[in-house]
């Protein structure tokens, strides 16, 4: 059909640009040699079948758009490892136990972030919260459902202008109730820059930072995750505040 052509000039498109490892560092991307090398065993299984562009980049690294098994798109989430932050990813890893005795090195801070991720998504969707499917990890490398159509990523809650802000409010309210009290988790990092909005409801991406209950911080994220919320949706004129919220997500 139509879109199987569509997606078949994209992977022609695509492998032109990749077909070995001076493609990709013309495109001046940030691969080190042994990120290269993972890459390519992706591709090699078949989870990887062409690279695309970046569609977002953070500090920490960046999301490249690509093509995976039975065409499907694909985000691939790549950790810098030379990140400044690495010092703060590991207050966020305190007493985890998934963690404790991780490689207190840059690239063990990172590798074990890059677990943490993919494990976060998972439980998150177990729990049923509408979080990017995720499909791999390996070393700095996490892999999941991409979050868009035809290459161009779903925007963010903070670049869009919602038709129903009290529909996208509940939504979310019923994903913070149910990474708590089913995942046993806090997102730690919510806000409109962390929530797509795709075919008009709400996805929540970013789990790295994301700590269990038992974290000992796990109290102010969550306090913090409720004022970042209250306060966007305030603004769109939704009744909602601080303290109902924070009952409502931690009480059975
Ligand atoms: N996950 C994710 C993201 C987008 C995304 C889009 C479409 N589908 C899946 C994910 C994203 O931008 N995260 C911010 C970020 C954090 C760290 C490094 C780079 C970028």
């Amino acid at each position: 059909s139509k879109k199987e052509k569509r997606i078949d000039e994209k992977i022609d498109e695509y492998r032109i640009k990749i077909k070995d490892s001076e493609d990709l560092k013309l495109r001046g991307e940030v691969f080190d040699t042994a990120t290269l090398k993972a890459l390519y065993t992706f591709a090699n299984k078949g989870i990887i079948k062409a690279m695309g562009g970046v569609v977002s980049t953070g500090k920490e690294g960046n999301v490249f758009h690509a093509i995976g098994a039975e065409d499907r798109e694909i985000a691939i989430k790549i950790y810098r490892i030379a990140t400044s932050d690495f010092r703060k990813m590991e207050d966020y890893m305190l007493g985890d136990p998934r963690f404790a005795n991780i490689k207190h090195t840059q690239k063990g801070i990172i590798f074990a972030w890059t677990q943490k991720e993919f494990r976060n998504l998972q439980r998150a969707a177990e729990a049923g919260v509408r979080v990017p499917a995720p499909i791999e990890a390996d070393r700095n490398i996490l892999i999941m459902e991409f979050i868009g159509k035809d290459g161009i990523p779903a925007p963010r809650l903070r670049d869009v202008q919602l038709a129903e802000p009290e529909h996208i409010y509940r939504t979310i309210v019923s994903y913070m109730v149910a990474l708590y009290q089913e995942a046993k988790l806090v997102h730690s990092d919510l806000s409109e820059f962390n929530i797509l909005l795709y075919e008009d409801e709400p996805v929540i991406i970013d789990m790295g930072q994301s700590v269990l209950l038992d974290h000992p911080m796990s109290r102010e994220f969550l306090q913090r995750d409720v004022k970042n919320i209250v306060r966007y949706f305030k603004k769109l004129g939704v009744k909602c505040d601080e303290d109902s919220l924070l009952t409502e997500i931690t009480t059975k």
